[in-house]
């Protein structure tokens, strides 16, 4: 793929700016004049597709300043007119593990917020964007990860890695945008509600069977090449009408959203708080740890 790092295209589909213009306008979107930390971008002038790559290791947890750079690229790839994104990892083994829980183990109610906040937005503007969007998902991916890829269209998963929803099992309920986001890609009610009430995590065969992913690749550069091409699948010309589309499929779910954001904050931040929620996270990241 001829992709260049934050470069500005020739034929005028993507117009990206370069590294220290996109510095200067995270700069004033963010009041921080960091540029991307946790994540790269790469945008093929030719096909007018770009790669973001995932980067926060050990396991792509997201915090809220990784979650705020994930959707400043998408805003900044729209206005670019670009015409499709496929979110991978840098990572061999986990494509993204959800919420940094370590964030999350007895934190501020402030710095709470700010991370339930941020993961409402990133779930918005992935879900909402014009661009096509394909998750590759080269890596576990679990919770707020499987988020990122079932608010994705398309999935293309490696062999011998999970995905699934597991807040259940975490202690919490699963949003409302979440239930719809799934009910999007398995519409059996009853399945859903199986998956998502026994936080049901599947391999990447079975998601396949499943219609949980749509695609096994047997490699990253595999997965890229079927990206690109189910990106390409779309004719030019089609673009507009296929993101008017795209939008009223989802305009429900993105509007009940909307009318309950405040509400849905107000139920994380009154569960992640509660003494055994916290007890139960603090065993979780235990378990996490003696695993190593
Ligand atoms: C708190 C929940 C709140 C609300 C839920 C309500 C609504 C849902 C809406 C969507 C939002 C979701 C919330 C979440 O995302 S909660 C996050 C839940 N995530 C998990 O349960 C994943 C836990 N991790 C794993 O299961 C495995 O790590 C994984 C399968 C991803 C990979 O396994 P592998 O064996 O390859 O690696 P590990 O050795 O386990 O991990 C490597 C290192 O990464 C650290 N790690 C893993 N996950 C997390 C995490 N979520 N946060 C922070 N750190 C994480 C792990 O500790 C290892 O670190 P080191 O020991 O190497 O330092």
């Amino acid at each position: 793929m001829a992709a260049r790092i934050m470069n500005l295209p020739k034929h005028g589909l993507c117009h990206l700016m370069r590294t220290s213009a996109l510095a200067r306008h995270y700069a004033g979107s963010t009041g921080s004049a960091s540029p991307p930390q946790f994540t790269t971008l790469s945008v093929d002038d030719k096909t007018g597709i770009a790669t973001l790559t995932l980067n926060r290791p050990p396991a792509n947890a997201l915090n809220a300043a990784f979650m705020g750079e994930i959707a400043r690229s998408i805003k900044e790839l729209e206005k670019s007119k670009c015409r499709g994104l496929i979110l991978t990892s840098s990572s061999e083994r986990i494509f993204c593990a959800g919420l940094d829980l370590k964030e999350c183990y007895q934190a501020e109610a402030s710095h709470l917020q700010g991370i339930w906040v941020a993961l409402q937005n990133l779930w918005h503007t992935l879900y909402s964007t014009p661009l096509i969007t394909v998750a590759l998902i080269n890596g576990h991916t679990v919770a707020g990860g499987g988020m990122l890829a079932l608010s994705s269209e398309y999935r293309i998963m490696l062999p011998n890695f999970k995905i699934g929803i597991n807040e259940t099992m975490v202690g919490l309920a699963v949003p409302m945008w979440l239930i719809d986001t799934y009910l999007n890609v398995i519409p059996n009610r009853r399945v859903a509600e199986w998956d998502l009430t026994a936080s049901r995590i599947y391999k990447s065969e079975h998601a396949l069977k499943a219609g949980l992913v749509d695609e096994l690749a047997a490699s990253k550069e595999q997965g890229l090449e079927r990206a690109v091409a189910f990106i390409s699948s779309y004719p030019k010309h089609s673009l507009v009408a296929r993101a008017i589309t795209k939008r009223q499929f989802r305009e429900k779910d993105l509007k009940n959203f909307e009318d309950n954001r405040q509400h849905d904050l107000e139920i994380f931040l009154s569960n992640i708080q509660k003494p055994n929620v916290q007890s139960y996270l603090g065993e979780y990241l235990e378990s996490l740890k003696k695993k190593a």
